[in-house]
Formats: C-alpha cells, sequence, structure tokens
C-alpha cells in the first residue's frame, strides 16, 4: 500500500479543515480528490507531503511515516502545490538543474533533459520562469514534482491555468505517470475526474463522503451524472 492515511485532522486556531480522516490508496491508481471550496483538499494534500503538522493523526508513504522521516519521504514523493513556490529569477533548465541537485539525482543533466521533453517545456527552457505564461508555469511545477520519478506523486489542481491542448498534453503525461504510480489529483473538473481517474474520494466539510472506485460510485448512484452526484454528496452544510 503506497499511502496510508490514518485519522488525519487539522485545526486551524477555531476552524476544523479536515477532520478524522482515514483512508489507503495503491500504486497503479489514480485517486481524484474532490470536495467544494474549502472541503480540506490542500490541507490534506499539504499533510499527506509533510508540508503541514496534522492536529491528529497519522500519514505512510510506502511505508515510511511522513511525520518521523521526512528526508526519506521527499525521495518517494513528489508534490505539485495548489500554488507552485517557484524560484521565478532563474531560468527553466536551471531551476531543473538546482532540484535535481537537490535530490542527488545521477546523470542529471539527462533526467533533466527527459523532464523537459516529458511536460513539453522544450520552446521555454532558456526563459526565465518569471516570464511564463500561467500555464506554462505549471508545466515547471508538475516537472520538479516528477523529475526524480517519485513512487507518489500528489498533484495539487495540476490543469488549472491551462489551455486546452495543453490539458490534453498533461492529462495524458498524469495517465501514463499513474500506471507505475500512486497519484492523488484534486480538481474541480468532472470531466478531468471521468477522462484521469481510477478512484474517488470526495470530502465535505473535513470528512470523507464517498470513497471508492469510480465505476462502483457511477453504478451505485444510477443515472446520475459525476457532477449530479458530487452535488447531492457534498449538497448539506453541517457546520
Ligand atoms: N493557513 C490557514 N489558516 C486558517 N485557515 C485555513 C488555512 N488554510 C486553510 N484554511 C481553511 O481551511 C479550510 C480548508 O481549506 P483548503 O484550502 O484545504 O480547502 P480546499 O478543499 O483545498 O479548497 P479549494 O477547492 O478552494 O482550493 C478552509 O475553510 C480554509 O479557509
Amino acid at each position: 500500500m503506497s499511502i496510508k492515511v490514518q485519522g488525519l485532522s487539522k485545526t486551524y486556531a477555531k476552524q476544523t479543515a479536515v477532520n478524522n480522516i482515514s483512508f489507503t490508496a495503491n500504486s497503479g491508481r489514480i485517486v481524484g480528490f474532490l470536495g467544494p471550496n474549502g472541503a480540506g483538499k490542500s490541507t490534506t494534500m499539504k499533510m499527506l507531503t509533510g508540508y503541514l503538522q496534522p492536529s491528529a493523526g497519522s500519514v505512510e508513504l510506502c511505508g515510511l511515516d511522513v511525520q518521523a522521516q521526512p528526508v526519506a519521504i521527499k525521495k518517494l514523493m513528489g508534490y505539485l502545490p495548489e500554488h507552485t513556490p517557484l524560484y521565478t529569477d532563474m531560468y527553466v533548465q536551471e531551476f531543473l538543474s538546482f532540484v535535481a541537485s537537490t535530490y542527488g539525482l545521477q546523470n542529471a543533466d539527462e533526467k533533466v533533459k527527459q523532464t523537459i521533453q516529458k511536460v513539453g517545456l522544450q520552446a521555454e527552457q532558456h526563459k526565465k520562469i518569471a516570464m511564463l505564461s500561467k500555464g506554462y508555469k505549471q508545466r515547471v511545477g508538475l516537472a520538479q514534482a516528477i523529475i526524480h520519478d517519485p513512487q507518489v506523486l500528489i498533484l495539487d489542481e495540476p490543469t488549472s491555468g491551462l489551455d486546452p491542448n495543453q490539458l490534453t498534453d498533461i492529462r495524458t503525461l498524469i495517465k501514463t505517470l499513474g500506471k507505475d504510480k500512486t497519484v492523488i489529483l484534486s480538481t474541480h473538473i468532472m470531466q478531468e475526474v471521468e477522462a484521469l481517474c481510477d478512484d474517488v474520494i470526495i470530502l465535505h466539510q473535513g470528512k470523507i463522503v464517498a470513497n471508492q472506485s469510480l465505476d462502483s460510485l457511477k453504478n451505485e448512484q444510477g443515472d446520475f451524472s459525476l457532477e449530479q452526484i458530487f452535488r447531492k454528496l457534498t449538497a448539506s452544510t453541517t457546520n
């Protein structure tokens, strides 16, 4: 099992953003992490990657505790945050070489070249990151997440800001990556979930309201579209 989350909670001051959630995810599966704005998706993803300390509960990636082994964890997983913190004064190639060096990668130049090709940054590689359009900055974010070939990929809204052509390219890439990795991705685009995901976790007000394969969720809910199912499961306001 690549990801094991048990009793995970996060409270910011008085607000409970994530409320005692547990789930697992396996290699070779792409998990869609869905929920309305403010449901707790980004907060959960930050805890999965060790960037945020949970208020309670634990996360294991490939058998390692995220809090106890933060350095080992970084090598196992790639993370594309919602707002990618890029070194915007660096050139694309220079930045990716820097990232490769932080992982101590062998054949770093070759890895940088391959990654630039994978995410379609060839034409932009000699530009400063600050000069790139939003969609291309997103590609640099994705490149830094995959350059070390991690077993687990956590992608927070990976296709936000991409034009329709870029969307197709990046979805194809994520689908390919998902064949031998565990991918958790958040998105608000139901079409994307249909196109990419094997499994779906829906969060609502910090709690899990659905956690199953996409097929079983759709079968269970009869003739409803995924959008209708999402609305039904996230309609109540109990807080
Ligand atoms: N640093 C913070 N301090 C206080 N509250 C926070 C902080 N970060 C997030 N929250 C709150 O926690 C809740 C969950 O936020 P989170 O960003 O995890 O939601 P989300 O599901 O990713 O939303 P979106 O789809 O809008 O990106 C929200 O109510 C948010 O206002």
